[in-house]
């Protein structure tokens, strides 16, 4: 369990973190989100006592970790994986840091298999590539074989091989009880990872919820509908647009982002999407309208929208938006 209670660390006249107060639970994958400068880095550096607060304290099973007689073994972490001396070998980086924490050298061997390693492990770390480090991070954050992990940006650099492996290696570890830690910006992968959200914004907390509580209160419904007759189709979505017009209903559209009194033409020519109704909603305006149906189907609300509408006012390093010079397609929650 790691305790953040009114969790503050200032830097000068920025606020990194501000009076952050949650629990992360054992038994569970915890996704740390938040936009870049946030505040996710500077909070793990203050779990792993690495930075002071300025104010409240980070707690690991009950206690700061300065007072962790062996850190190690309690708490593992992955912070910046290049942070690391280029001539030394993984295997003698992770020999000098089993050593000093009374860890037998038979477990750095183990380790290094885990992650898979073993065939560079005498090498210097000098050559290696980005999801090389990570993987002897992540060596290191496994080494004493700890009940609380702390990985920040975990899957950065990994094949998709590699990002799997994480995704089965943290949940592993969550189903054995540990409390597990983790930062990524990867909406998909976090989505497929992560138990609990806790979500920052400028150093505030946004949000500390279930995965499926937080895709429902920050997301719209939306419904996948196969229409065969193009007839129909049109009838249905003039519908749909009635009514959004009408102010009833919400914005409908075809799936390629065409607007609905020509979406008939589009993608496979029977296809789609409506926003903000539910399945039994259009199913039933479909009856209603005596339209035949092929498929109507529930879409999964994607972390990535839900993580927009709950960080729309945070985001502190914003792009303007790029001059579309191609058709657009639109982003379906699956993927489409
Ligand atoms: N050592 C430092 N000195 C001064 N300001 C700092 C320091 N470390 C972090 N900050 C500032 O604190 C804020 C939070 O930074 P932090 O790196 O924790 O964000 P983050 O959420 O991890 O961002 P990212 O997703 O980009 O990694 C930023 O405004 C950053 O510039």
């Amino acid at each position: 369990m790691i305790t953040l209670r009114g969790l503050t660390k200032r830097y000068g006249t920025t606020v990194a973190v501000d009076g952050l107060t949650l629990d992360v639970a054992e038994g569970r994958v915890t996704g740390f989100l938040g936009p870049n400068g946030a505040g996710k880095s500077t909070t793990m550096r203050m779990i792993l006592g690495l930075d002071h607060p300025t104010s409240g304290e980070a707690l690991i099973a009950g206690r700061p970790y300065a007072s962790l007689r062996h850190p190690v073994r309690v708490v593992g972490a992955l912070l910046d994986a290049r942070a690391l001396h280029p001539a030394r070998s993984a295997r003698s980086h992770l020999l000098a840091q089993a050593h000093s924490n009374g860890i037998p050298a038979r477990r750095v061997d183990e380790v290094l298999d885990q992650v898979g390693l073993t065939t560079v492990a005498r090498r210097g770390t000098g050559g290696f590539s980005l999801g090389m480090y990570q993987r002897l991070g992540i060596a290191g954050a496994l080494l004493g074989d700890p009940e609380v992990l702390v990985l920040d940006e975990p899957v950065n650099g990994l094949d998709p091989d590699g990002v799997r492996w994480i995704r089965e290696l943290v949940r592993a570890q969550a189903d054995r009880g540990r409390t597990v830690l983790l930062s990524s910006h990867l909406m998909s992968e976090m989505q497929l990872t992560a138990d609990q959200l806790v979500v920052i914004g400028r150093g505030r907390l946004l949000a500390d919820s279930p995965m499926a509580s937080l895709l429902t209160e920050n997301s719209r419904p939306s419904v996948r509908v196969r229409v065969p007759h193009p007839e129909d189709r049109r009838t249905l979505l003039t519908h749909l647009d009635g009514e959004r017009e009408a102010g009833t209903a919400p914005a409908c559209k075809a799936l390629d982002g065409a607007e609905p009194a020509t979406s008939a033409r589009t993608v496979d020519g029977a296809e789609i999407v409506v926003e903000g109704r539910t399945a039994e909603e259009v199913g039933d305006l479909a009856h209603r309208l005596g339209i035949r149906l092929h498929e109507l189907r529930s879409l999964t609300a994607s972390l990535e929208e839900a993580y927009m509408e709950l960080t729309e006012r945070s985001v502190e390093y914003a792009a303007p938006p790029v001059r579309a010079g191609h058709s657009r397609t639109t982003a379906t929650p699956d993927g489409a």
